[in-house]
This record gives C-alpha cells, sequence and structure tokens, in this order.
C-alpha cells in the first residue's frame, strides 16, 4: 500500500468510532480528507445523524458538499469527538500538527473536545519530535520582529511563503512561522517558552490531548490508546 492508501485505509477505520447523535470535530490535511469521504458515506447510506464542527474552511466545505451538517464551534456546547491527523507523533503520545496551517483551530476545537482521535500513516510516528519543522501561527503585525526574536533564540525560523512570494495565510488571517528545530528534546518546556512570545497566537505541539491514534500500517490499522 502507497502512503495514500494508509491515509485512507485510516480514514475508513476511523468513522467506526463515529455514533449517531454526536457532535464531531472534524480535523484537517490530507489524511483527514479520506475520513470526511468515508464520513458523508455513512451519512448518505446509513441516514447517520451528526453535526459536525470543522478546523478549516476546506474541511467545512469539504463536508458540506456531502451533506454533513456543519455548525461553528460556538453554536455547539460540546464536543464528543474529534477526529484530526498529525504531522509527528512520538512515543508518548505528544505530537506535531500544523502542517497545513491549521493548528489554531484545531486545537481550539482538540481542547473542547471530550476525546480525540488522531489518524496517521505509519511515516508520521517518531521517537523524538522535530524532525518536522513546528509551525506557529502568527499575528502579521510585527511579525518580522517575531521571526528575529526567534531567531536570537535559536530556533531557525522561517515564514511559510507561497510559490509567488507572498505569506501562506491562516484561515484568520494570521502568518505561518516554520521552527527548524531537528528534535525536541522538552516538549512542555518548548511549548511554555513559546507560550510567552508576544506575536505567536499559537503553536503546533499538541501535548498531553489525544486519547487514541489509529496507524496505517501494511498489514491494516493499530490502534494506539494514550490516555483515557
Ligand atoms: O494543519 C494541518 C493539520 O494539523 C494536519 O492535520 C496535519 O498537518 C496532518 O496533515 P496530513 O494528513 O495532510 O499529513
Amino acid at each position: 500500500m502507497d502512503q495514500n492508501a494508509l491515509k485512507a485505509l485510516v480514514g475508513q477505520e476511523a468513522v467506526k468510532y463515529v455514533e449517531d447523535g454526536m457532535i464531531l470535530g472534524i480535523g484537517t490535511g490530507s489524511t483527514v480528507r479520506y475520513m470526511i469521504d468515508a464520513l458523508g458515506e455513512r451519512v448518505k447510506n446509513e441516514g447517520l445523524s451528526i453535526v459536525g464542527v470543522a478546523t478549516s474552511d476546506r474541511s467545512a466545505k469539504q463536508a458540506r458538499d456531502l451533506g454533513i451538517t456543519i455548525k461553528q464551534l460556538d453554536e455547539v456546547d460540546h464536543l464528543d469527538l474529534t477526529i484530526d491527523g498529525a504531522d509527528e507523533v512520538d512515543d508518548n503520545f505528544q505530537g506535531i500538527k500544523g502542517g497545513g496551517g491549521a493548528h489554531l483551530w484545531e486545537k481550539i476545537v482538540a481542547i473542547n473536545s471530550k476525546k480525540n482521535l488522531w489518524i496517521v500513516d505509519e511515516s508520521k510516528l517518531v521517537h523524538h519530535l522535530g524532525k518536522f519543522p513546528l509551525p506557529l501561527e502568527v499575528i502579521p503585525f510585527g511579525s518580522s520582529h517575531v521571526l528575529e526574536k526567534l531567531d536570537k533564540m535559536g530556533f531557525k525560523p522561517a515564514f511559510r511563503m507561497k510559490e509567488d512570494g507572498t505569506h501562506v495565510l491562516t484561515d484568520s488571517k494570521n502568518y505561518i512561522i516554520d521552527l527548524h528545530l531537528g528534535r525536541i528534546d522538552h516538549p512542555h518546556e518548548l511549548a511554555n517558552t513559546l507560550n510567552g512570545v508576544v506575536g505567536v497566537v499559537e503553536h503546533g505541539l499538541f501535548l498531553d490531548t489525544v486519547n487514541t491514534v489509529i496507524v496505517g500500517r501494511q498489514n491494516g490499522p493499530e490502534v494506539l490508546n494514550a490516555r483515557d
């Protein structure tokens, strides 16, 4: 199976966790796309009745186009489950997200969700976080000074740019700075440090967040349970 087949596999597996009547957080990314397709099938074929809260405009559009009811986070009083992808997951179930620039909305949805389920192909499992550049969402105002500060802190920051030379913009119209760290030995300390940088709205470290990870392996999906 190639990587896309593994993503499809975990996407299809994840929707088995969705129950009638649930309010579901819907993540973002190429793996989640398969999950949304599979969810749409269940809504269409089984009459599954759920309300989705999307973590990006693109996921909201895909879901709506498939007939899935989407509400804003502020329109619901709780989320039963959120299904999302990840860029890296380490041995302690800590993760990096935001490769698609959606980690701010994803984190807000995740912390308001009773359970969090991540779907990844096996390439995302790592022993140490940090090979994948750590995304930060930053306010455009004064962002060159934020970059300079992060550089002085030794974080090897770079703005995420489009091919046409303009900034990648998040759904909240902010910029992304990626930190090229190589290896993160102390993720909680790093998270605390980044939380203290004025201008950084949110970083892509998702610590102590996920309950269950479904990993796409060549011989089938593997379910890893982190915590209840
Ligand atoms: O901002 C994007 C999200 O955090 C994604 O869930 C993450 O980047 C994984 O995306 P993909 O499934 O495309 O690898």
